[in-house]
Parts: C-alpha cells; structure tokens; sequence
C-alpha cells in the first residue's frame, strides 16, 4: 500500500529503502519550510499587507477589515462584496448577536449588556468567533471582516491570536456624517435592541472615541481605504470596487 510504502516504521528508515531516505529528505525540509516560515511570519509588523496569491501561497486568511461609524452601511455594502466579488462577509456584530442568542452559550449575557450600552465585547470571545467562522468557510478569497477591530483590546486580541494566520489586505473605511448614521439606524427595522436614541448615543460616542483612532492608526501605516458613504448604494459600490480592483493589482 502506498501509506506503507512512506511509512515511518524503523525498517523502513534503515533499510536503504529509497523511498524511506526519500522521506527522509522530505520530513526534514518540511520541518525547515515549518520553521523558517513561522519564524518570517512572526517578525511581520500587523500593518503587513500583502495580495491574495501571497497569503494563499503561505496558507493565511486574507483579510480586509470594514469600519467605519454605525449606519455607515457596511452590512450593505459587505453584502454587494460578497454577491459580486468573491469574498466572505463576517459581521462581527452577527456574529456576536447570534452567539447572544445561541443556547448554552455563557456570554449571552455579557454580549447584550455590551450591545445595549454601545461598549465593546472582549476581544476573546469575538476574535475566537471570527476565527472559527473563517475555518468553517472553506476555501474562500477572502473575508471582510465587518465591525472590527473597533477598540485597542481589538486590535491587540487579533494580533495576538491572528498573527501568521491572517494578513490584512487593506482597510474599508466607510465615512458617512454621524447624523446621517444615525437617522438610518433609526429607520432600520431590524428591531434591534440598540437601534435606539438612548443607545445609539452610547454606540457614536464609543465610535468616536475608541474606534476613530484605530483607523487613524492603520492610515498611518498607509493601509486605509476611504469611500464616502452618504451617497447612493450604487455610487459608493462603484468606488468600492474600483478599491478592490487596485488592491487586486499590487
Ligand atoms: N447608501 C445608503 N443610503 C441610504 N440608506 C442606506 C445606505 N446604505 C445603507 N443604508 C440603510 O441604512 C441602514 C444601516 O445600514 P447598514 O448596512 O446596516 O449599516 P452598518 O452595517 O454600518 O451599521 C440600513 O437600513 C440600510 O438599508
Ligand atoms: N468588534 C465588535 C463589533 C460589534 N460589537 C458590538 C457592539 C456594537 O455596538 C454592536 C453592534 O455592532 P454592529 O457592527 O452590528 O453594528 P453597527 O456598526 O454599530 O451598526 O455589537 C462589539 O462589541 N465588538
């Protein structure tokens, strides 16, 4: 049998079987690859980048993180993304409502009071939802990671746990006039326990005080990219993919 044939038994290794010192060789230069990999991939800054074919070769999620205020329409358009370019959409904030209504779950509780005051979840139990929603989604070119990272313990969560499993392509900032926002969250009629005035104070002033200079710090690493969202769908799609369509180019 072929398996037999490869195998590791020790006469095999030392029976001047050709195809055991062949495995031999092999066995040791994966073990190099291994660690000469991990070790590039640990040395790599966060603000890394890099294009899909790149991160496919190393075996790594692609990423493209979508920020921006709440009710920018970053569901909206992460879903036209999805529907026409090939990638995944994970919301975080879905995923963090769903976990909340999942029976058993232990956080459910901890999530609503979070989603109600417009505060941020640990990044603990998002990264590890969106972690595994990545591993259960096949082969995919890439995800858009929708709502996050939106406060410091974010962005030092997904570094840590992410670090050499993802690489972020770029960042999508939606910028839209915060009472814009507001008034469409207002009309949403998703009958979300957040998508009130109480709450959604509480969401725009945790945006702007915590989410705001995450992206100021990736605009700094030169990885945002900015399309004005108070526009029409249509308008802000066309720039969106003009935006994929570059990134797909270096
Ligand atoms: N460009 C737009 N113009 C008008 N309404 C929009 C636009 N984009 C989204 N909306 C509406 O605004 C609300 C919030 O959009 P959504 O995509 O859920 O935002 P976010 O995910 O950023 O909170 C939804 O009811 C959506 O239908
Ligand atoms: N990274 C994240 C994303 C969302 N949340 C929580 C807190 C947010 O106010 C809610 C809703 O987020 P969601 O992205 O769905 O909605 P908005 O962009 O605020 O309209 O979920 C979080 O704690 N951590």
């Amino acid at each position: 049998m072929e398996g037999r044939k490869h195998g590791t038994s020790d006469k095999n290794l030392f029976s001047g079987d050709p195809s055991a010192s062949h495995y031999m060789v092999l066995a040791v230069l994966r073990a190099f690859i291994r660690s000469s990999r991990s070790l590039r991939l640990s040395t790599l800054p966060f603000s890394h980048s890099t294009s899909p074919s790149t991160s496919i070769l190393r075996n790594m999620h692609n990423v493209v993180f979508v920020l921006g205020p709440p009710g920018s329409g970053k569901g909206t358009i992460c879903a036209k993304i999805q529907e026409n370019l090939g990638y995944v959409h994970l919301s975080a904030g879905d995923l963090l409502r769903a976990e909340r209504q999942r029976e058993g779950s232990e956080f459910g509780a901890l999530i609503e009071q979070h989603i109600r005051n417009g505060s941020i979840v640990p990044v603990e139990i998002t990264c590890a939802l969106l972690e595994n929603a990545m591993n259960n989604s096949g082969d995919a070119k890439g995800f858009l990671v929708d709502g996050f990272p939106r406060n410091e313990d974010n962005l030092q969560g997904w570094n840590k746990q992410m670090t050499g499993k993802a690489l972020v392509q770029f960042v999508l900032f939606l910028s839209c006039p915060v009472p814009i926002c507001i008034q469409r969250c207002l009309n949403r009629g998703q009958g979300r326990t957040d998508d009130n005035e109480e709450s959604l104070k509480k969401r725009v002033e945790t945006y702007n005080r915590q989410t705001f200079p995450i992206i100021e710090h990736f605009e700094k690493n030169g990885l945002v990219r900015e399309v004005k969202s108070e526009r029409s769908v249509e308008e802000i799609y066309a720039d969106v993919v003009e935006v994929f369509n570059q990134a797909a180019k270096v």
